[in-house]
């Protein structure tokens, strides 16, 4: 399907993933992690992120991120770089059975605007009851369960299928970046880089944007970086990557190419695989390309040259992660993608940008931003079908202080040597893709006006 050029490619992936309905999808939706008798399983020291934007009508409430590691990990722990490190770790695939062990969390739930409200409402009964639930259509199972004498092997099952339905889903980066942590968490593996970033962001007027920081964890010999799950406690979040900026390659990448060209042959292959006819005739003879030249045919084939962004990746309702947007560049092909994505729902798309309107005051406000390229970062769009949306910065593995002479603008074209990202023109472009989109619904789309 990469071939296709564009829209309709893009439009089919979609809508294959709607037609699915989220129905008998491996991905995982919204779950509680921790082992029942854990607290945090039963949702009382539950803190997080959570969605503090309730489009339902009660407006932002910004304070999703929280600051400090409870769990007494190391900070700050220098250890070299794995950012990049390839391999295939990924969670678990979860069942099935899932969208039933989900149906209490669509019933009594708390659309408060408090971060954590969403796991602070069920009883570990409930989730027994819950998981019961699952094996609907397997009466012998279940059966099975009820006369089960043995707690030990009861709560082992309970666990092991609440651990499955960990709401992690990956959309775009590095496969075996991550791994699953408990208590509502991710880990990410680690770079000083994005260490250091995170670490920053924690005290600057962005914080209510980034995933909470919880410092770096020693697991199987392996640093990583310890972070709030943007999707916890989400009812079958539909999410959106989209990797932010003009440029997504760092200016020391360019100058090393430029140096001592590494030719790289899967950049290649991915290259010709899209359009045979964009490598040049030295490029086929060797068969590889250096990095810059990908990145940057990359950027010209997708929106990010044009509008300082580009979507990465999508999954809806947990449905198949949808990847093809190599040559999603146009704007009419974004709207359509974003009205695909929220089922053209009036209420998150201006909730989506609400967030992006006040993301803007932050940015223009923040220190971190003044003195930071931000390369390769993505805005993490996530709604669910309680109708809460919020947008997050995530991925700082390429952001990098900018020489401090420099005053950086983020609004204005890339030079060499400028060091600009053209943050603010993917935000400018992305906030407007909203609105248009929001021009494209009939007044039932709409959501109703706010009582005065
Ligand atoms: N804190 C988080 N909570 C939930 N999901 C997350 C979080 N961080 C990342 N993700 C998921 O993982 C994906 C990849 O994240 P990220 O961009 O940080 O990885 P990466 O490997 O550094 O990417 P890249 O290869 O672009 O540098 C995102 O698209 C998103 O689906
Ligand atoms: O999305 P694609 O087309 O698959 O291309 C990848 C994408 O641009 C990643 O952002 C980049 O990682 P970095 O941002 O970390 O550089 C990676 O480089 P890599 O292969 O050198 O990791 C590319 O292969």
């Amino acid at each position: 399907m990469e071939g296709l050029n564009g829209l309709k490619a893009c439009q089919k992936g979609i809508s294959q993933a709607l037609a699915q309905g989220g129905q008998g999808c491996p991905a995982p939706c919204v779950a509680k992690e921790g082992a029942p008798g854990d607290p945090k399983w039963r949702g009382e020291l539950v803190q997080g992120p959570g969605l503090p934007m309730d489009v339902g009508g009660k407006g932002p409430a910004l304070d999703g991120a929280k600051a400090s590691p409870e769990d007494g990990s190391p900070k700050g722990i220098q250890a070299p770089s794995l950012h990049g490190a390839k391999g295939n770790e990924g969670p678990p695939e979860a069942p099935k059975l899932q969208h039933l062990a989900m149906r209490g969390l669509s019933g009594g739930h708390d659309r408060s605007v408090s971060s954590s409200s969403t796991c602070s409402s069920f009883e570990s009964s409930q989730e027994s009851d819950e998981v019961f639930s699952e094996e609907e259509g397997k009466p012998g199972r279940r059966k099975m369960l009820r006369k089960t004498k043995s707690w030990k092997t009861f709560f082992t099952m309970v666990h092991w299928s609440l651990r499955r339905h960990s709401s992690w889903v990956q959309l775009a980066g590095h496969e075996g970046n991550f791994k699953p942590s408990e208590g509502g968490q991710i880990l990410k593996k680690f770079s000083t880089v994005e260490n250091t970033c995170l670490e920053a962001l924690m005290g600057d007027t962005l914080r209510p944007y980034v995933p909470a920081y919880h410092g770096v964890v020693v697991k199987d010999g392996e640093h990583y970086i310890q972070m709030d799950d943007l999707l916890r406690g989400l009812d079958a979040p539909s999410i959106m990557d989209c990797k932010m900026g003009v440029r997504t390659y760092l200016e020391e990448e360019l100058t090393k190419a430029l140096l001592k060209p590494t030719p790289r042959k899967d950049m290649y292959q991915k290259m010709v695989k899209v359009d045979p006819s964009a490598a040049t005739a030295e490029e086929h003879s060797q068969k590889a390309v250096t990095k810059p030249r990908y990145m940057q045919w990359r950027e010209h084939i997708s929106s990010t040259a044009s509008l300082g962004f580009r979507i990465e990746g999508v999954t809806i309702e947990g449905g198949a992660v949808q990847k093809d947007f190599k040559q999603t560049r146009t704007q009419e092909q974004i709207i359509d993608t974003f009205l695909i994505f929220t089922k053209r729902q009036g209420s998150i798309l201006r909730a989506y940008q609400s967030r992006l309107e006040s993301m803007r005051s932050a940015l223009l406000e923040s220190a971190f931003f003044r003195t930071h390229e931000v390369i390769g970062s993505s805005l993490l769009f996530v709604h669910d079908r309680q109708g809460r949306a919020n947008v997050w910065m995530i991925d700082f593995g390429k952001t990098l202080p900018a020489p401090p002479q420099l005053a950086l603008r983020h609004d204005v074209p890339w030079t060499r040597g400028s060091h600009e990202d053209g943050y603010l023109i993917g935000l400018h472009h992305l906030t407007h893709t909203l609105q248009a989109a929001q021009r494209r619904l009939g007044p039932e789309e709409m959501p109703a006006p706010s009582a005065p």
